[in-house]
């Protein structure tokens, strides 16, 4: 039975931007035993180890999903199987990609029983491009802005247009790109039911009200909050609530 076959939402994920292996294995530890749902192998990570972090992940957490942050650009098949054959139930395939890299990367996770999410970054128009990737049979929308453009645009932020990603399509979503914990927390209550945690943890976890500074108390504290969040538009068992009109 696949890994994913039972969803209980909100998901919390851990991105591991990291650059070994040892660390990103110990975070993982971490936030396994915090209570974390999905583990991602962040692409730093995958440039930095390659297909060996996904199989490490997969060896020593046998039963967590794993999502390959690889950015498929393209080459979709070979990239998705690739990941596929290491332990990865879920890929990533960039929107702006060649329509026929999406489909293949679809096909590529459909042979081997894994999912696909559908990266909006750098999209001229990420509401649109979202649908577009749910069309060609993207499991997920990944709502996100990119780390360089905010980088240079300050204040960019996916909570922006969450509402309307949210609203435009009938998978579940996922905002990225330099959520704050709060923000983070708040996603369900936008109809974001997949929360991935990465770099906000050390940059403003000492802003969030803990009990602790360690990794662990936060993650469990954080978790429990987005657990504790109203979901909007899905049940916990991953059903989509009808929208009138829709
Ligand atoms: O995918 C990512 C980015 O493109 C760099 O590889 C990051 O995982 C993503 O942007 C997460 O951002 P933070 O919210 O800053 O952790």
């Amino acid at each position: 039975m696949s890994r994913l076959s039972s969803l209980t939402f909100p998901i919390v994920q851990i991105s591991l931007d990291l650059t070994n292996i040892d660390e990103a294995l110990d975070t993982a530890a971490i936030a396994v035993d915090a209570g974390v749902d999905w583990l991602e192998a962040g692409t730093p990570l995958l440039l930095a180890e390659g297909l060996h972090a996904v199989e490490q992940l997969r060896a020593r957490f046998p039963n967590h999903p794993i999502v390959a942050d690889l950015k498929t650009m393209d080459g979709g098949y070979l990239e998705a199987e690739m990941m596929a054959k290491a332990g990865a139930d879920l890929v990533v395939v960039m929107g702006r990609a060649h329509e026929a890299t999406v489909r293949r990367v679809v096909d590529a996770a459909r042979h081997y029983g894994i999912k696909v999410m559908g990266d909006n970054m750098v999209a001229e128009d990420r509401v649109k491009n979202a649908q577009w990737l749910e069309s060609l049979g993207c499991d997920y929308i990944i709502h996100h802005i990119g780390f360089d453009e905010r980088g240079l645009v300050k204040g960019l932020s996916p909570m922006d247009e969450l509402d309307a990603v949210v609203e435009a399509v009938n998978v579940p979503v996922q905002a990225v790109g330099g959520l704050t914990i709060p923000q983070a927390i708040d996603c369900p209550a936008h109809g974001a039911p997949l929360v991935v945690l990465g770099a906000p943890l050390v940059i403003d976890a000492n802003e969030f009200k803990t009990s602790s500074n360690d990794l662990h108390t936060v993650l469990r504290e954080i978790s429990t909050e987005i657990r504790k969040t109203p979901l909007k538009r899905w049940t916990a068992d991953g059903t989509r609530i009808a929208q009138e009109g829709k």
